[in-house]
Formats: structure tokens, sequence, C-alpha cells
């Protein structure tokens, strides 16, 4: 493989403007893995023929993969559309359909079959994505994250049974092991391989690649290559995972946190988050609006929960009841100190949801500017609480996550994603990778 060595050179890849971006992928990927099309294919003469006989796409080939993303908080359904122009160069990643249903699987636990219709219901706009002649050809696969970890083992088969049914009914390729629950280790590398695919960094053999930190409902990723040797030495053994993909083998430093997800994290904060919970047991923090009394269904859990209608509110006896819950809980490599790391899911919708970033284009922050906001929103707890009243309590744990959780420092950049070049920064798209690579289907 030969790259330009001007084109790896960049540190903050994340700036490129977009038009240079399929340049980039298609020199590094040539010789890898689907690039980027950014080409505008429709031409005067497409409407006159049937997809299958216009001359424009004599030579091209179009495939699909289905992914599925089975959430604590959602489940959400990626079509990825693969185009081969020619058997002598490899496909390119052309687009994306994305839809999204709540509440996700896990809030199923005691009907099964309706979490399944739920899934079955997303499947069904695969049917009218994909020409009914490559629905065979088509792999579809789900991958449950912490939402099903945090349930029984009988539970969660159940659900993936049903919709392993579902899937076996449909007209897609269902290959082995298409319903499964994902080691958090994957979910972390999977969403690392999307991010530095989308954003051209792992252009040159593993150079100027960026950490991602992925903050979901139930787990929290955080996922980056080490430089340093202190690093792999100072790590406890399973945070350290060996990834091949576009034929190179990245060493990565990754880690899911069970239980640190923004929700989780809610109810550790209010002590309750894997306890009995007695009938009309009431939560009380200084995270919530003094008067506030309300209930919340989360993992299929009924929890009652309010302000300290007596006691303290606001961000400092928040942020100390907030840091009991991540202090000493997590390994802090020392090398991330200093870089920067790619954000997405709760971090961007809550820095979204204050204003902290555009929600469109997201944007760059300093760790502190989540602490700025936090204090901003739980000493005005009023005046924000017709958002979520669960705001100040949310910028709370994130602030608290980054710095005393993973050692950030107050100046640590975070780059906000939702997506590149229109393309969702999820995992699943490293795993369909993944998975068309094992299926043989692109090469
Ligand atoms: O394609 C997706 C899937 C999830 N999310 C975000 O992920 C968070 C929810 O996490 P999830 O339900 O996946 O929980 P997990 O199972 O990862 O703990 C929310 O911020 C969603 O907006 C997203 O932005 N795009
Ligand atoms: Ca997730």
């Amino acid at each position: 493989m030969t790259v330009d060595p001007r084109l790896t050179a960049s540190s903050d890849p994340g700036r490129m403007t977009s038009s240079r971006l399929p340049i980039l992928l298609a020199l590094v990927f040539s010789s890898l893995f689907p690039v980027f099309s950014h080409s505008n294919r429709e031409m005067w003469f497409q409407d006159l023929f049937p997809p299958n006989t216009c001359p424009i796409n004599a030579k091209t080939n179009t495939f699909y993969g289905i992914m599925f993303d089975a959430g604590s908080t959602g489940t959400r359904i990626h079509i990825y559309t693969f185009v081969q122009k020619s058997p002598e160069i490899l496909p390119e990643l052309e687009g994306e359909i994305f839809e999204s249903v709540k509440p996700g699987l896990s809030a199923y636990a005691d009907q099964p079959e309706k979490g399944a219709e739920s899934v079955k219901r997303l499947l069904d706009m695969a049917i009218d994505a994909v020409p009914p002649h490559l629905w065979k050809k088509t792999p579809v696969v789900l991958k449950a994250t912490a939402g099903l970890r945090l349930l029984s083992e009988e539970k969660a088969q159940a659900l993936l049974s049903e919709v392993k049914e579902v899937f076996e009914e449909s007209p897609f390729l269902v290959p082995e092991d298409s319903v499964s629950i994902m080691d958090g280790s994957y979910e972390g590398i999977l969403a690392w391989i999307t991010v530095n695919f989308l954003t051209g960094q792992l252009a040159g053999h593993n150079q100027h690649t960026t950490g991602t930190l992925d903050l979901g409902g139930a787990s929290t990723q955080i996922t980056f290559l080490p430089r340093f040797e202190e690093t792999l030495k100072e790590s406890p053994r399973d945070f350290l995972t060996s990834f091949e993909m576009f034929n190179s083998t990245y060493k990565l430093y990754t880690h899911s946190y069970l239980g640190f997800g923004l929700k989780a994290a809610r109810l550790a904060t209010l002590g309750a988050l894997n306890t009995e919970v007695a009938d009309g047991q009431m939560f009380r923090s200084s995270c919530l609006p003094k008067q506030l009394e309300a209930e919340w269904h989360f993992g299929g859990v009924k929890y009652r929960y309010g302000g300290n209608k007596e006691g303290e509110t606001g961000f400092k006896p928040c942020y100390l009841e907030v840091l009991k819950v991540v202090k000493g809980k997590l390994h802090q490599p020392d090398e991330i100190r200093g870089s920067s790391f790619y954000a997405f899911s709760y971090y961007y919708d809550r820095a979204a949801d204050t204003n902290l970033i555009d929600y469109e284009q997201g944007g760059v922050l300093e760790v502190r500017d989540f602490e700025r906001k936090a204090k901003e929103v739980c000493d005005n707890m009023e005046r924000f609480s017709s958002a979520s009243p669960f705001l100040c309590m949310d910028l709370t744990y994130i602030t608290a996550l980054l710095k005393e959780g993973f050692g950030f420092r107050d100046n640590t950049l975070l780059q906000l994603t939702k997506k590149v070049n229109n393309i969702e920064t999820s995992w699943t798209l490293g795993a369909t990778f993944h998975l068309l690579q094992s299926l043989g289907i692109t090469y």
C-alpha cells in the first residue's frame, strides 16, 4: 500500500473539508476496504431505463449490509449500501439508511415477542430499501449492548431467540450467530474503526488516529491506540485487544464500563442501581429540582425519584453525590490526558441540548465546558427543569466521568460528532465491515 505522507500528516483530520475527504480515502483504502463515494451518479438518461439495464449501471454492482444496534434505550437499523464499480477495484461505501425505535429490547424483558415485533417493524424498512433480487445476498445481523448484558441470561436469551425467528422468516441472508450480545470490547473497537475510517485517519499505518468516547444508556466505552510503551505496560491485560481489519493489526486500549452509561449512572446516583426496589420506595438526590416527585421506567423496572425537599440542591452537593459513583472505579491511562478524543452518543446529546454545540454540526469542546454548563444548570434548576429534570445530574455526571473517572484535564479537547459525511458515527459500520469480510461478500 502506498500513501502520500502529506495526507497522513494532518493532526486534526476532523477539521478537513469534506471535499478533500474522498480523495484521501480513495488513496488510502483503494487497496484495503470500501472507499467513500461522493460522485454524483445521476445522469439524464437514467430515468429511461430500469436500473439493472441502465448503461451507467452496466458495470456497477450494488450490495447491502443490514446491521441492527439493540441499545439499552432504543433499537436502530443501519442499512449500508456499497457499490462495486468494477471487479478490479474494491467497493465503495455509498450511503446509509437509518431508522430507530424506542424503547430498547431490554424494556420487553417480560414480553419477548413484543420486543421482536419492534425489530420486525424496522426490518420491513429494509424490504423496501433493498431490491428484491438482492434480498438473499444481503446479510442481516443484530448485536445487543448493555441493556441485554444487564438482564438475566434467561430473559436475554428469550429476546434473542424471538428476534432470530423474525430474521429466519425474512427473505434476507441470516448468518450463523446473527443475533447476539456483543462483547463490550468489540463495541469500543468497532466504534473506533468507524470514526477513524470515516475521518480518514486509518491512513498511513496507525499514525494520528483519534480515540473515541461513547456514552450509552447503560455502559460507556473508551478506546484509543496507545502511543507509549508505558500505557501497554500499565494497563490491565483485558483492556488491550488486538484487532485485525483492512489488512492491518491494531493493538487498541479499550474498555466498556457496564453500569456507567448515563441512565445507569442516574440510578447509581440515586442509590437504586442493582438493588431490589421496594414498592413505592422513593429515591432522592440533590441533583434534582427540590419539589420534584416523579416516576421513571428503565430496563423494565419502575423507579420513583425526587428532589431533596428539605436539604441542599445545586452543583456542589450534586458533584459530591456523583463523585461516589465514579471515584476510583475507572482505570486512568496517563497518556490520554494530553490527547483529544471523538465523543458521541449522550456526550453529544447533552452538549446539543444545552447549546454547547450546534445540534446538526456538532463542535469542539473542552472538558471544562461541560463543568461550566453543569454549574449553570444545577445552580438555576428551575430555569432548566422544563427540558429534563435530569439535566443537572447528567451534565454533572459527564463532568465527573471525564475528570475523576478517566482523568482527563480541564482543557482536554473533545470533538463532538454525530455524523461524518452523513454516516452515523456508530459501531455498526465497523461491525458491517467485519461482517462482510467474514462472509467473503466483498473480497
Ligand atoms: O445510532 C445511534 C445509536 C445511539 N445513539 C445514542 O446513544 C445513546 C443511547 O445509548 P444506547 O441506547 O445505545 O445504550 P447502550 O446500550 O450503548 O448503553 C443516545 O445518546 C443516542 O442518541 C446515537 O446517537 N446514534
Ligand atoms: Ca450504544
